[in-house]
């Protein structure tokens, strides 16, 4: 067909085809990714994985022209404004599921379709997100707090907008499966997309620790996952924990995630500030605390996820907790002193 070789036309094809050879790397440029690709970096990532690298679009009769002008919509959605919910960040939780999907300890896991359900989760996971979290949508009773009765409110808003697209005859790349495969397809993507949401962390993270225990205790250290249950809390943790791995990326990578999450984190702040709301944690600019938010993150929240996901993964993921306990120091070590209390 006349597709692009990367889905998207690009200026510089030796400078992606040299970005293309990286995208099994941990520590993938995904800025500079978005710059070559001509700001469609979730296009042409999607198109690259499940194309290229995977052969999945083929498995499943997905027309890749359709597929295409799919993702272009998708990408189209995601809001270019927001300084870290926006294609890029689509695209990096994607890619890192790729690599993660990619590590033999799970290859031999997982059908094609839990692969494909997984990426194609990844890459729509945030579509159409506003920049702001679910509490400010339920405090500002946002109409969509009200349609989705404050329960994982975004994450339920990101499915709905990508599915209600593959309704739409030019869109649906899903016709081409057969109904027993879209229906599984359907209901692994809903799952693991609601598994995005950070107030289901602590219950998923449990329900991972306890499933690896039992399997490797079970298969003297192998990982076997018998129940569609067991099979997707791993997914699902991988899915979760890729969408929270800016941490475990080389630091210059992870310094730029911060600084975007921060700025879209402020911008909240002052629409809080503007209504007289009480601002959210780490949302105000006039009172910053960066390094001591996201030690208090790594080690309350993102450590302890990827300490799981190494044993699970184990003997890989140790490139990632390596990065997190340097990342950590970098910024433990900026913590500024605390102002000397003047006892006057
Ligand atoms: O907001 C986070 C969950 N909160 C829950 C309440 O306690 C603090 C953490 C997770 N989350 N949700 C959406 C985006 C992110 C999120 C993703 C990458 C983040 O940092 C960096 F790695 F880029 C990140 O950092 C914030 C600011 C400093 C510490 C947390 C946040
Ligand atoms: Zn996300």
């Amino acid at each position: 067909g006349n597709l692009p070789k990367f889905g998207v036309e690009v200026e510089d094809e030796d400078a992606m085809s040299l970005m293309v050879s990286q995208i099994n790397t941990w520590n993938f440029d995904l800025f500079k990714f978005a710059v070559i690709s001509k700001d469609h970096p979730l296009v042409s990532m999607a198109y690259v994985i499940l194309q290229s690298e995977r052969n999945l679009l083929r498995s499943y009769n997905v027309d890749p022209p359709t597929f295409i002008k799919y993702m272009f919509v998708i990408e189209a959605n995601y809001h270019k404004t927001n300084p870290y919910h926006n294609a890029t960040h689509g695209a990096d939780v994607m890619q890192s599921c790729h690599v993660l999907l990619g590590y033999s300890v799970v290859e031999q896991v997982f059908t094609d379709l839990e692969v494909f359900a997984a990426l194609f989760a990844s890459a729509i996971h945030d579509v159409d997100h506003p920049g702001l979290s679910n509490q400010f949508l339920s405090n500002t009773s946002n109409e969509l707090a009200i349609l989705y009765n404050d329960h994982a409110v975004l994450e339920n808003h990101h499915l709905a907008t990508a599915f209600k697209f593959l309704q739409e005859d030019e869109l649906n790349w899903a016709s081409g499966m057969d109904d027993k495969q879209r229906q599984l397809f359907r209901k692994m993507v809903i799952d693991l997309v609601l598994a995005t949401d950070m107030s289901k962390h602590l219950s998923l993270l449990a329900d991972i620790k306890t499933t690896v225990e039992s399997s490797k205790v079970a298969h003297n250290g192998k990982l076997v996952l018998e129940s569609y249950n067991e099979r997707m809390l791993v997914l699902q943790g991988i899915v979760h924990s890729c969408d929270i791995s800016s941490a475990t990326k080389a630091l210059p990578i992870y310094k730029a995630w911060t600084e975007r999450i921060i700025e879209e984190f402020y911008q909240q702040g002052d629409r809080e500030r503007d209504l007289g709301l009480n601002l959210s944690p780490m949302c105000d600019r006039q009172n910053p605390s960066i390094e001591k938010s996201q030690v208090g993150f790594i080690d309350f929240i993102v450590l302890p996820l990827w300490e799981t996901l190494g044993e699970l993964m184990f003997p890989y993921c140790q490139e990632m907790l390596s990065q997190l306990n340097e990342n950590r120091m970098y910024y433990f070590s900026r913590i500024p002193e605390s102002p000397r209390c003047s006892i006057t």
